[in-house]
């Protein structure tokens, strides 16, 4: 049996740039992995099955997960015929923005790369997750990375200055499908991309925490009070700067000073179900054979 974990990410930028003729919107973005993670085993199974068992009984565990379609399209790819069981420990709250699903196919690809002794580099797995869902290129090499077209083409960067992450999700899920096509391409307000990779490569805290911006909130929020309730608390407890994920419902908070995470975190527990404080990570994936 072998493990691979699987980190949540947050869109420190979003934009849209407008409609593709695939029905898909073309994006720029700047996305960073935190230390929030599902863990995912594989093993084989019999009579070349895929077999899911999920510690979430909301996440199906059939074709629709996108753990099998990782399993399904790699032996397509290889010819290979072997069964395997994932045994999926999910942690990072389901349909939230912070691409649990993308993140558990990425893990299964590069898992299964080291199970079958595949000799895959990441740039392939890549490839191949880009058939699965958008964030699955990101989510194959994790880090801290620009992506662009629908959001598979990617970019690294340097890891954004190290503080905490603070994360609430409303007890509400989120459809990304439904949030691109309510986005009115006319009415929005797009971050400065630009000045977010500056403050990266300088490592400028106060510059991330400035230029954090993403298209999608206002959308997301004229659904869902909840968000800009949530959004207005964090910021009235004292996070530095703060900004939904991707197309949400979660909110995240940065903070630099420790003594400050607690404050935060007991004020929000008593209005928001699922809070996490977590670190940065930053750091990129591996094609580990061993
Ligand atoms: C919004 C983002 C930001 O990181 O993340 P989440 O909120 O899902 O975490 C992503 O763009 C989500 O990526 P992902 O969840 O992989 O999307 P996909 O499965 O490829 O697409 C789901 C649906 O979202 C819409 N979609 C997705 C990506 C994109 N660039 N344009 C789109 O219009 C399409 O309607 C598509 O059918
Ligand atoms: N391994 C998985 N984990 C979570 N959700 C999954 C998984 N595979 C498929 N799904 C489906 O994908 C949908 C979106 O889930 P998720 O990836 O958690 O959200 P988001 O795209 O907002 O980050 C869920 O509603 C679920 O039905």
């Amino acid at each position: 049996m072998i493990h691979e974990k699987a980190p949540a990410k947050i869109n420190l930028t979003l934009d849209v740039l407008g409609k593709r003729p695939d029905g898909y919107h073309e994006v720029e973005m700047i996305m960073t992995t935190v230390d929030l993670y599902d863990r995912l085993a594989i093993e084989g199974a019999r009579d070349g099955k895929i077999v899911i068992k999920s510690s979430d009984r909301y996440v199906p565990d059939d074709r629709r997960n996108l753990v099998y379609q990782a399993a399904e399209i790699l032996r397509k790819r290889t010819g290979i015929r072997d069964g395997v069981t994932f045994t999926l420990d999910k942690r990072i709250p389901v349909a939230a923005g912070l691409a649990g699903g993308s993140s558990d196919a990425a893990a299964a690809l590069r898992g299964l790369n080291r199970f079958w002794k595949l000799g895959m580099s990441l740039d392939e797995l890549a490839e191949i997750g880009a058939e699965i869902g958008s964030d699955v290129p990101f989510c194959v090499y994790g880090g801290t990375a620009f992506a662009t077209g629908r959001g598979e083409k990617i970019r690294h960067l340097p890891a954004p200055p190290n503080c905490w992450v603070i994360l609430a999700k409303p007890d509400i899920g989120v459809s990304t499908a439904d949030i691109y096509g309510k986005f009115d391409l006319s009415r929005a307000r797009h971050p400065d991309i630009t000045a977010m990779e500056t403050a990266l490569r300088q490592g400028d805290y106060e510059g991330v925490c400035r230029n954090l911006g993403n298209v999608l909130e206002p959308v997301t929020m004229e659904m869902h009070r909840e968000v800009a309730m949530l959004k207005d608390g964090m910021e009235r407890f004292g996070a530095d700067a703060v900004l939904m994920s991707g197309s949400g419902p979660t909110v995240f908070g940065l903070v630099s000073q420790e003594a400050r995470v607690a404050r935060i975190v007991n004020g929000l527990n008593g209005f928001c179900p699922e809070v996490h404080a977590v670190r940065m990570l930053g750091g990129r994936h591996s094609a580990r054979l061993d």
